[in-house]
């Protein structure tokens, strides 16, 4: 059960819902021999939950990975949009060129992301791996937090509210106290999903949330995406491989084969196209991705 009134903005961007937030611009990436990304481009709008499907090795992680600064395409851009205070009556706009910039910067200006495997301190309780989430916006040293006074303490508690919304909203009150690793496969997704959303991500990146888990678990986990999609605001890029999770919960849907981008639109569009289903969801499957 949800507990508490939000007094924090979970979502820090500041583009109103339905205009352009990210921008990938004729992406491509090679390692050696492989060409992982050939010419990628579609529009990530605010307010939305964006998937990216496509067969294993299709390119999917390697997108997100030159999103969020970890690789560094050979051409193309990925511009992030934000507006300052006073230009978000309809003024224009502040780029950032992503691929120029090292991954925290990136996480600086709001991009959060989560892994394909759990990337949390097993040893230490929920509460304290999301108070590490918080760190790109600390500003007092680790030390003034420690030993308790002033600004550090002030900074602590403001960081420990946002935290406790976070648990809020996931429904991680019962498990706050206990140490990650002892904590059930889906419900450390979970805690996962948590720590990128303690970043007040302006765009969080989710590759693969639900993989490995069970009906239940991902039935449980699509709803948590859609609440912080829904109560939080936050504009989701979302990696998925169960296509009806994919069509039920996303806005938008771009589809990848062989890194290079076959469709991109409306769910319902995207899965009666001829390409997707001949490229990626092969005859038999079509028919789950039917309404
Ligand atoms: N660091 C790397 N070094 C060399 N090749 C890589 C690297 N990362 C990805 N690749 C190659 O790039 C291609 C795309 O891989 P990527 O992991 O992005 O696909 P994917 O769509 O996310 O696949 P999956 O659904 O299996 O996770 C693959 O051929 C992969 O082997």
């Amino acid at each position: 059960m949800r507990t508490r009134a939000y007094q924090h903005s979970l979502s820090s961007s500041t583009v109103p819902s339905g205009e352009p937030l990210l921008e990938v611009d004729a992406v491509s990436l090679r390692f050696g021999g492989v060409q992982a990304l050939r010419s990628v481009s579609f529009t990530v709008n605010s307010g939305r939950i964006h998937s990216i499907i496509g067969p294993n090795g299709a390119g999917k992680s390697s997108l997100l990975n030159c999103i969020s600064g970890l690789y560094r395409p050979q051409e193309g851009e990925v511009r992030l949009h934000s507006r300052s205070a006073e230009d978000t009556g309809g003024g224009a706009d502040r780029t950032h060129r992503l691929n120029s910039l090292p991954p925290y910067r990136i996480a600086r200006l709001g991009v959060a992301r989560s892994f394909q495997n759990i990337e949390l301190f097993s040893q230490l309780t929920v509460l304290e791996n999301l108070m590490l989430g918080r760190h790109v916006h600390m500003r007092h040293s680790v030390l003034a937090s420690a030993l308790w006074f002033g600004p550090g303490r002030r900074q602590e508690i403001a960081h420990r509210e946002l935290v406790e919304e976070v648990i809020d909203l996931l429904q991680l009150q019962a498990h706050r106290k206990q140490p990650v690793g002892s904590l059930a496969y889906g419900i450390q997704k979970r805690v996962e999903l948590g720590r990128a959303l303690c970043l007040q991500p302006a765009l969080l990146l989710l590759d693969e949330p639900m993989a490995g888990m069970n009906a239940e678990e991902k039935e449980d986990m699509a709803r948590y995406i859609l609440d912080v999609h829904e109560l939080a605001g936050v504009s989701i890029v979302l990696i998925e491989h169960d296509m009806n999770v994919v069509m039920d919960i996303s806005s938008h849907v771009s589809v990848l084969d062989f890194g290079k981008l076959i469709a991109d639109g409306h769910p319902d569009e995207v899965k009666a196209d001829p390409r997707v289903i001949e490229a990626y969801l092969g005859a038999e499957d079509s028919e789950v991705a039917q309404p």
